[in-house]
């Protein structure tokens, strides 16, 4: 897939930009806080409607306007298509599609797909095991539209539950674990909460095996990669009746303690994804360079198992992490790519680039959210 242009009104710091991309690789450089980052998360918002920075829609909008909006024309296999993304104030998005407004997300994701590769993805391997829920969940947006409509119906359901625990809490009429309202609540997080588990566990069992080929070709085979979905309900049995019923006992065995914490202690929002390399937890293991090489192999592997999927290559957003590679890295990252993934390159510096690559990518210049050619 091609992204012919690019449109970004009263987004962020851009007051009405246009963008035509003409070459396979765009290098978008800049000094900070000029704007480049933003016109990347404009183009992950259109593929997945969610921002890794974890920025709220009145944050996206440009300071003093009520609305933003990003425009692209995209070219894939089938044809061209136009998506618009319409965000406000109020937090009420809309999304159209030829200029055709479509009523459910779900049929909006899916037709771009994106890969984003920032320094903050290092938090894969430091950070909290929500860091890694978040970045499981984006992946299967992409592969699965469906899922984002599956997890909303999940996480509405944990929040309905999670308010009747807590009105509860301290209520005199002291809530037992037969009440019949709260039985109601069960079954539903065990529904919903089963169909993300088993697509979670599916994405990951695809995903492991070529992340762990990424990751040994370069680390030269010297190190091995593990990525291991550890669900928060046992996941031994395949079938939805079992892991449905996994879930409910759980729920009997945790009774007591959310009666009295208030909150709901089991399902798939507690989830880990445990990534270990040579049997050691990742975090653990080694330099900062070896958990680069790790954030590496997952990125590539997400590329190669979306283009598996939807028989396309994605777009990759490289923002400012080329120039945090060693030159090894860099160019294992460069060879995988090559001219077979459209990559937006964010940059301060062009110096980082060897001139082969400068020759052959178009050179953007961003300076307080304007976009120039020199
Ligand atoms: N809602 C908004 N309205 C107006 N300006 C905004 C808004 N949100 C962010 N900005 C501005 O956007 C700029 C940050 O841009 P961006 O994050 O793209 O930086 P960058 O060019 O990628 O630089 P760096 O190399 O530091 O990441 C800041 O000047 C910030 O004030």
């Amino acid at each position: 897939m091609y992204l012919k242009t690019l449109q970004l009104r009263q987004f962020r710091n851009y007051q009405d930009q246009k963008v035509e991309f003409n070459a396979a690789k765009a290098i978008l450089v800049g000094n900070n806080a000029q704007g480049k980052s933003n016109l990347l998360e404009a183009v992950e918002l259109l593929a997945t409607l969610r921002s890794h920075r974890m920025a709220r829609d009145r944050d996206l909008i440009q300071d003093g306007a009520e609305f933003a909006q990003i425009n692209a024309s995209l070219e894939r296999d089938v044809g061209i298509s136009d998506l618009t993304l319409t965000l406000r104030r109020n937090g009420r998005r809309s999304v159209a599609i030829n200029g055709e407004i479509v009523r459910r997300q779900m049929d909006f994701l899916g037709v771009l797909n994106a890969v984003q590769f920032s320094s903050l993805d290092l938090e894969l391997v430091r950070g909290s095991p929500e860091v890694r829920r978040n970045w499981l969940d984006t992946l299967l947006i992409q592969l699965e539209p469906v899922y984002a409509h599956i997890l909303h119906q999940y996480n509405q359901v944990l929040r309905q539950r999670n308010a009747f625990l807590k009105k509860n809490q301290e209520s005199a009429l002291a809530l037992n674990t037969q009440n019949t309202q709260l039985a109601l609540w069960d079954a539903q997080l065990a529904t919903t909460g089963t169909r993300v588990i088993r697509r979670r566990d599916r994405a990951i069992q695809r995903l492991a095996p070529i992340a762990a080929a990424w990751h040994a070709s370069i680390s030269g085979s010297t190190e091995i990669l593990e990525i291991k979905y550890s669900p928060n309900i046992p996941l031994e049995q395949q079938q939805p009746e079992q892991v449905q019923q996994a879930f409910l006992n759980k729920i009997q065995q945790r009774a007591v303690a959310e009666l009295y914490r208030g909150t709901t202690l089991v399902g798939p929002h507690r989830d880990e994804v445990e990534l270990t390399i040579n049997q050691t937890p990742a975090r653990q293991y080694g330099s900062q360079g070896q958990q680069r090489t790790l954030v590496l192999a997952l990125k590539l592997a997400e590329l190669q198992l979306i283009e598996e999927v939807v028989k396309e290559p994605p777009l990759l957003l490289l923002d400012d992490v080329l120039a945090e590679l060693d030159p090894y890295r860099q160019n294992q990252l460069l060879d995988a790519i090559q001219d077979r993934f459209q990559t937006l390159i964010t940059t301060t510096h062009l110096s980082s680039f060897d001139a082969q690559w400068l020759n052959s990518s178009q050179i953007l210049f961003v300076k307080a959210g304007e976009i120039s050619i020199n």
